[in-house]
């Protein structure tokens, strides 16, 4: 897949400070990159230096394949921080004047864009008088109008509760599954981002330390059984015979990890023992997801 964005040591410094240091992220077309670091880690500018907010001091960068970015950001929708919304308005009106900023000519974009973030039937609401939650939808609104391919979206399920949660996750899920926008989110909730992003960059101290895709992620947090016997050869002669399974490996210190039977240690341990196998310790492991982002994310201190 062609890269929608791609930086290159995109750098920016306050004060000789650098909020963002050395920046090289890559997000492709049809991807929910999910952009995960701390409070102050970064995302924010970030997502700045990317729509042109702010300026990078070093570095450079690639949007749609090239650098003509008056014509390339009209591309983007993006949400930076809260959305700026009139309270005293209803969300049509809101979008309605939206489009007028935008110099968005068809009108029906509004109706379109209602409709896609299911605010349709709001009527004479006043925003005042919305939820966080409808909030955040009708700033997503405000993206779709000029129709993006690109959604850049800062902490859009910061402050929801669950319900307002799972309502930006299902309307991120269709914007991409069904209008085939790619989309970068930034957040400091793993367990959500988990649940829709296909591939994930961590940023920790304004420095990019990890970039790897959802495949990645899971053998990289791949659970397993970690199994000490007295006998490898016969043990893992045992795991093929009567478990059927070649999904185990060796370590160097001759324990071995079955992926699968996580739930089933028990059975395993029997097996084992009735085969003439000693089994000293067995237990499972493998780090969970969340223990694998607070690691690489630099500890769990202010997450
Ligand atoms: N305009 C600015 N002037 C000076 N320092 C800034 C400015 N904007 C950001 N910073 C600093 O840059 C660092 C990164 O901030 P940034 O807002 O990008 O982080 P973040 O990951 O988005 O965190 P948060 O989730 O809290 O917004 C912080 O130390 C912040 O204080």
């Amino acid at each position: 897949m062609p890269l929608i964005l791609e930086t290159n040591g995109l750098t920016k410094l306050y004060g000789g400070r650098a909020a963002v240091n050395q920046v090289s992220l890559h997000v492709k077309e049809g991807d929910i990159y999910g952009f995960i670091g701390k409070n102050g880690a970064g995302k924010t500018t970030f997502m700045r230096l990317v729509t042109g907010l702010a300026r990078p001091d070093k570095g450079s960068m690639t949007l749609f394949g090239g650098q003509d970015f008056s014509r390339s950001r009209r591309r983007i929708g993006s949400m930076i921080e809260y959305p700026s919304l009139y309270p005293n308005m209803t969300a049509r009106q809101n979008l309605e004047a939206h489009r007028l900023l935008l110099g968005i000519p068809e009108k029906g974009s509004v109706d379109e864009a209602l409709k896609t973030v299911r605010l349709a039937e709001t009527g004479n609401k006043k925003v005042k008088h919305f939820s966080l939650g409808m909030r955040q939808r009708l700033g997503i609104a405000q993206c779709l109008l000029g129709h993006p391919d690109f959604l850049i979206l800062d902490e859009p399920i910061n402050g929801l509760d669950p319900t307002g949660i799972k309502e930006i996750r299902d309307l991120l899920l269709t914007l991409n599954g069904e209008k085939g926008i790619t989309i970068l989110l930034s957040s400091h909730i793993l367990g959500e981002l988990a649940k829709i992003a296909t591939c994930y960059g961590i940023i920790n101290q304004g420095v990019l330390v990890d970039e790897f895709s959802k495949d990645e992620l899971q053998t990289r947090c791949r659970r397993c059984l970690r199994i000490q016997v007295d006998d490898v050869k016969k043990a893992a002669q045992v795991l093929e015979s009567i478990l059927k399974t070649d999904q185990f490996d060796v370590l160097p210190d001759q324990t071995i990890r079955l992926f699968g039977y996580l739930e089933d240690s028990g059975m395993v341990n029997t097996t084992l023992v009735q085969n003439g196998v000693t089994v000293r310790t067995i237990a499972p492991a493998g780090q969970d997801l969340e223990g694998y982002f607070m690691q690489r994310m630099g500890g769990y201190g202010n997450a």
